[in-house]
C-alpha cells in the first residue's frame, strides 16, 4: 500500500507580543516563526481497514485527544479513496515545550493525508482545517518562515539568515492554556507598525513563565553566557542562537544532566513540506 514518512519539525518563535486578547479569549498576537530541522517523524500507510491508527511514542495522550488522531479525523470527509490510514509516531519533541509537537504533528498529518486519501485540498483550506485544531497549526501547513497575526494564523512569509540553536527544555510541562488565561500576563504590548528588530522585541509570556517555573528562570540565566537567549512560545523550551553547529554542540555537551536539549539549524522552510515535494516527485 502506499505510504509516505515527513517530519514534523519544530517551530521556534523568535519573538512573541501580546497585543490584546478577543472577545472568545484567544489572544491577538504578533509573532515571528522560524522552523528547526529538527522534530517528530511520522510514517503514513494507507490500510484495508477504513479506520485511524496511531502506533508509537503517542505517550498518556487518549487517541482521540491526539492531534495526529483529530487532523485524520477532519479530513475523512474529503477523502477520495477506500482506504484507512496507520500512523506511526517517533516523538522527538518535548509535549508542551512551546516548540509546537502537537501542532507540527497535526500539519503533517494534514499534509500527508491529503495525499495518500486524494482528498485534492490545498494548503490554504488545510491551513483553514488546521486552525480549528489548533492556532499553531497554520504555519506548519503553510511551511515557511513568517511574521505571524492575529491569533496565529495571519501569516507573512519572511526569509531569515540560517542560524544554528541549542534548545533547552527543563523539563517542566506548561500548559498554554494556563499561561494565556493567567491574570498577570500583559496583553498590551503595541502593534509593530514598521517592521521590527529582534534587538527591541521579547516574548511577552517570559517574566510570568520565569515566576510560575523558577526552573525556566534558571535555564534562561544558564543559557544567558552563552548568547541571546529567549523562552519560545508559552515555553518551557528556551533557546540560545549561535553563529555554527560547533558553538551549539559545545553549550548542549555542557548542559546539566537533569535538561533535556537539542540543537539544530534553522530553516525558512519547513522540512515537512520539502520532503513531501521529493515524494510528489517521485510518484510522477
Ligand atoms: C503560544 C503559541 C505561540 O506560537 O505557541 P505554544 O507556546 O503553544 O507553542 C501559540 O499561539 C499557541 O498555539 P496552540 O498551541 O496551537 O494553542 P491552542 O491549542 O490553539 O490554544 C491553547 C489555549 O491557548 C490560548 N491561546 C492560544 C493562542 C492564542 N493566540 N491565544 C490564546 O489565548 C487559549 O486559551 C487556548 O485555549
Ligand atoms: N501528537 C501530539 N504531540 C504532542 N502534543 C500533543 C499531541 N496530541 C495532542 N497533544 C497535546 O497538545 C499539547 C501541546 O500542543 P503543542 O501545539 O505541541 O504546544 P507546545 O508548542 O506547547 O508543545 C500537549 O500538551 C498535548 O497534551
Amino acid at each position: 500500500m502506499t505510504s509516505l514518512s515527513l517530519m514534523a519539525p519544530a517551530k521556534l518563535n523568535l519573538f512573541l507580543h501580546i497585543n490584546a486578547q478577543r472577545a472568545d479569549g484567544y489572544h491577538e498576537l504578533e509573532t515571528l516563526f522560524t522552523f528547526l530541522d529538527f522534530g517528530d517523524e511520522l510514517n503514513f500507510t494507507c490500510t484495508q481497514q477504513d479506520d485511524i491508527e496511531i502506533e508509537g511514542d503517542t505517550g498518556a495522550i487518549a487517541l482521540e485527544d491526539n492531534l495526529i488522531y483529530k487532523a485524520a479525523v477532519a479530513l475523512r470527509p474529503f477523502r477520495s479513496v477506500e482506504t484507512g490510514i496507520s500512523i506511526k509516531l517517533s516523538k522527538k519533541l518535548p509535549m508542551g515545550g512551546g516548540v509546537g509537537g502537537g501542532s507540527s504533528d497535526a500539519a503533517t498529518t494534514l499534509l500527508a493525508i491529503n495525499q495518500l486519501w486524494k482528498c485534492n485540498l490545498s494548503h490554504q483550506k488545510l491551513a483553514e482545517i488546521g486552525l480549528k485544531l489548533g492556532a499553531d497549526v497554520p504555519v506548519f501547513v503553510n511551511g515557511k518562515t513568517a511574521f505571524a497575526q492575529g491569533v496565529g494564523e495571519k501569516l507573512t512569509a519572511v526569509n531569515l539568515p540560517q542560524r544554528w540553536f541549542c534548545v533547552v527544555f527543563p523539563n517542566v510541562h506548561v500548559s498554554t492554556g494556563a499561561v494565556f488565561t493567567h491574570p498577570d500576563l500583559p496583553r498590551n504590548t503595541p502593534r509593530l507598525t514598521s517592521g521590527w528588530q529582534l534587538a527591541n522585541t521579547n516574548n511577552d509570556c517570559e517574566a510570568l513563565v520565569k515566576k510560575l517555573y523558577p526552573e525556566v528562570e534558571k535555564t534562561l540565566g544558564w543559557l544567558l553566557k552563552y548568547g541571546p537567549t529567549r523562552m519560545t512560545g508559552t515555553g518551557a523550551c528556551c533557546f540560545v542562537e549561535l553563529d555554527c553547529a560547533t558553538a551549539a554542540q559545545r553549550v548542549l555537551d555542557s548542559l546539566p544532566s537533569c535538561w533535556q536539549g537539542f540543537v539544530a539549524p534553522s530553516t525558512n522552510i519547513s522540512p515537512a513540506h520539502t520532503q513531501l515535494d521529493s515524494w510528489l516527485k517521485m510518484q510522477k
